[in-house]
Formats: structure tokens, C-alpha cells, sequence
């Protein structure tokens, strides 16, 4: 327990980590890793440039340190990380961290899932935007049909996984899909979140005109079902929760667009090369990666990641207009890690 608890300008405390293990994704979603721009000849991150996976551990001590309890495992796609479980178990033994979740396409989860559990994960947001094989093929840019992630969600449910599903919804492009989702994962009794499509990077074609907002898919829902509000699960949890009467099952609404959360924002961001990131929106990080390997002590990094902390004062989704959302340069959300 700190006794002085670190807190950054708007006194928020440091609460999540959330890693970035590769900048590389098998699929091309417009909304975060657009073809056109990460195209045959993008040139991705080399292995050498990536954190180990003792690297990783070195800087998930320090962290829990300051108050870090909370990590998720992110990318691009984290499943195309090789030996993932175990960076899994190396995580898992760090005393304080009490809480770790992947999130990931699915593709290649029905193959990793057995060795991601008994390396100790329990909890998997799963991205899926459709059911419908020819839109969800578009959406993710490489044509992969919904069935094989479908199937990989049923069998690590079935195999004792906390499963949730992610799904970004783009005006003119998914709105169909709202209650079909929602239908299927009812049923199933596993909780569907659905994102309001967000600026991030420069070029995902994003505005104000296409972002469905939670009143409006709420509006989908309640025309069909009937919803409560539930309590916040934590401070500063991102998704707002809603219970289907009569029945276990729940959906969620992130808000970033609509009602932003930055008053609550408890999350640091390590992207694959090892820079610290205080915002999803930034448009710089802070080089731990060089200091890691230029010899740089554990107090010595500390002091940085305090400082970093201490100066953050992002708010960028309560800022969000127009105008910040076309001057502001911003990294891409699959190196960042979303
Ligand atoms: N704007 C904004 N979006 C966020 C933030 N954290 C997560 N998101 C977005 O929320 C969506 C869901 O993120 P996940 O990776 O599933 O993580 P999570 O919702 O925090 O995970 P849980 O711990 O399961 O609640 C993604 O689109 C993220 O980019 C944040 O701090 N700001
Ligand atoms: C960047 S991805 C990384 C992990 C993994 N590749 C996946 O898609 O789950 C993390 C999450 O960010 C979401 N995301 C990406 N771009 C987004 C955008 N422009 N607006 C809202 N959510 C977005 C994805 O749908 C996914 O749920
Ligand atoms: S959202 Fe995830 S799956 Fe889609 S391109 Fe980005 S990193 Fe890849
Ligand atoms: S926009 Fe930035 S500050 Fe606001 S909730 Fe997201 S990551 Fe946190």
C-alpha cells in the first residue's frame, strides 16, 4: 500500500496498466489500422525494438509500485506475439497484480486459449463487430468469416473464461448488426459491449456524423428488451452497465464520444517499444525502453514514471471538438495499444 498515493495534475491515481506486447495485427479494421495506411510495405516495429518479456516484468514491478493492480494485455493483435503464455505467468507471479485481462480479434484464440488459462488468464475481451460473414469480412478488412471466433468464444467460456465481446459501432456500416449481436450474446449469457466509434490516429475517417451514440443504440435495444442501469463494478470502470431484466445477462456502453470518462482515467499505456503513454489521444511518449537499456536503475526509473504521472493533465475525449480532433496529431491506436 503507498502511503503517499501518486496522483497526476487532476488528481487522478494510477490504477492500469495496459501493454502493448506488438504493433502488428492480422486484420485491417478502417477504424484503427485503415489498408491504406498500414499497406504490404508499412514498415512495423522489428523484434529487436519490442520490450522482452522481462523487460515487460521489470516495468509491471514498478508500476504495481505506484499503485498499478490492474493490467491488460493489448496490441495490435496480442495473440500474434510469440509465446505469449508466457509473458502470461511472468505477469501472473508479480505480487500485486490482481487483475489481468487480454483483448483480442479471436482469430488465433482457439489454438492459444488452453495455454493462456493455465498460464493463469481468466478474463478476454473479444473484438467482433457482426455476425453477418460478408460485413464482418469487410469491417476487418481481410475477409475472415465470424464462425471460427464465434466457435473460439463458446469454448473458452466453456473452459471457464470471463468472456466479453467489444463492438464498435459505425453509423452507415454495423447499426444492423445492434440487435442480432445482441440477441446472440444474450443468450448466451455473455456480456456485449458496444463501443462508440472513436478518433483515434489521423486517418480513420472518423466524425461526428458517424458515431452511433449510446442513447441511440440504447433507443435499439429498449425496443426490443428491457434494461436497468447497474452500479459501477469499480471507480473509473470504462464501460457503463446495463442489466437485461429477468435474465443474468448484461450489456455495456463505452462512452468516449458521447459521455467521456477522463475524470475517472486511472490508465497508463506501455506500447511494444516501451513508451509510456498517458492517453489514448497522445501524440508523444516518454522512452523507457532507453533508459532500460542504457542501464538505468529500478530507483531511477521510478522517478521518471512519478514524474510522467505527476505532469499528466489528458482530458482529450472531455475536449473533443471538431477542430482538436483535426489539429491534433495522435498516434495510431494499434501501437499505442487500444
Ligand atoms: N477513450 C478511451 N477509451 C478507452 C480507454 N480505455 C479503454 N478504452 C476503449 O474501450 C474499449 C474496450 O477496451 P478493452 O480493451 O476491452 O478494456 P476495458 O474495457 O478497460 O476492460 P475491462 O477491464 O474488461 O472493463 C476499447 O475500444 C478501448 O480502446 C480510455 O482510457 N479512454
Ligand atoms: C486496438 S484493439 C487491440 C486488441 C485486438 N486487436 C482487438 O481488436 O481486440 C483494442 C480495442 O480497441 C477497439 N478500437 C479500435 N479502434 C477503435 C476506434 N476507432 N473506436 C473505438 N474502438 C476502437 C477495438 O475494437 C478493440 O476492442
Ligand atoms: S482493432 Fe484490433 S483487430 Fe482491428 S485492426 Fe486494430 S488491432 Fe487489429
Ligand atoms: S481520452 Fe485519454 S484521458 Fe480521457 S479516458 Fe481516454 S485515455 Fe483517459
Amino acid at each position: 500500500m503507498n502511503t503517499h498515493p501518486l496522483q497526476d495534475q487532476l488528481r487522478r491515481p494510477i490504477h492500469d496498466l495496459r501493454i502493448s506486447v506488438t504493433d502488428r495485427c492480422n486484420f485491417r479494421c478502417s477504424y484503427c489500422m485503415p489498408k491504406e495506411i498500414f499497406g504490404e510495405d508499412y514498415a512495423f516495429l522489428p523484434a529487436s525494438e519490442l520490450l522482452t518479456f522481462d523487460e515487460i516484468c521489470r516495468l509491471t514491478r514498478l508500476f504495481v509500485s505506484l499503485g498499478v493492480s490492474k493490467i491488460r494485455l493489448t496490441g495490435g493483435e496480442p495473440l500474434m506475439r510469440r509465446h505469449l503464455p508466457e509473458l502470461v505467468t511472468k505477469i501472473s507471479a508479480i505480487p500485486g497484480v490482481e487483475d489481468m485481462g487480454l483483448t483480442t480479434n479471436g482469430v488465433l484464440l482457439g489454438g492459444q486459449a488452453a495455454p493462456l488459462y493455465a498460464a493463469g488468464l481468466r478474463r478476454l475481451n473479444v473484438s467482433l463487430d457482426a455476425l453477418e460473414p460478408e460485413l464482418f469480412g469487410r469491417m476487418n478488412g481481410r475477409g475472415f468469416r465470424p464462425g471460427m471466433i464465434l466457435e473460439a468464444i463458446d469454448q473458452a467460456a466453456a473452459a471457464g473464461f470471463e468472456v466479453k465481446v467489444n463492438m464498435v459501432v459505425q453509423r452507415g456500416v454495423n447499426e444492423s448488426e445492434i440487435l442480432p449481436m445482441a440477441a446472440y450474446f444474450k443468450k448466451r449469457k455473455i456480456t456485449l459491449r458496444f463501443i462508440e466509434f472513436m478518433d483515434v490516429g489521423n486517418d480513420n475517417g472518423w466524425s461526428y456524423d458517424k458515431v452511433v451514440t449510446k442513447q441511440e443504440i440504447l433507443q435499439q435495444l429498449q425496443s426490443v428488451y428491457t434494461l436497468e442501469a447497474l452500479e459501477q463494478n469499480y471507480s473509473g470502470e470504462v464501460a457503463q452497465r446495463y442489466g437485461y431484466l429477468g435474465s443474468p445477462a448484461q450489456v455495456g456502453f463505452i462512452t468516449s464520444v458521447s459521455e467521456s470518462f477522463c475524470s475517472t482515467c486511472s490508465r497508463a499505456r506501455l506500447s511494444s517499444d516501451g513508451k509510456l503513454y498517458t492517453c489514448l489521444f497522445a501524440s508523444k511518449g516518454f522512452d523507457l525502453r532507453i533508459m532500460l537499456r542504457g542501464g538505468a536503475g529500478d530507483e531511477e526509473l521510478l522517478a521518471a514514471i512519478k514524474q510522467v504521472w505527476e505532469q499528466r493533465s489528458d482530458r482529450y475525449s472531455d475536449e473533443r471538438t471538431e477542430e482538436t480532433h483535426r489539429s491534433k496529431a495522435k498516434i495510431g491506436m494499434s501501437y499505442i495499444g487500444g
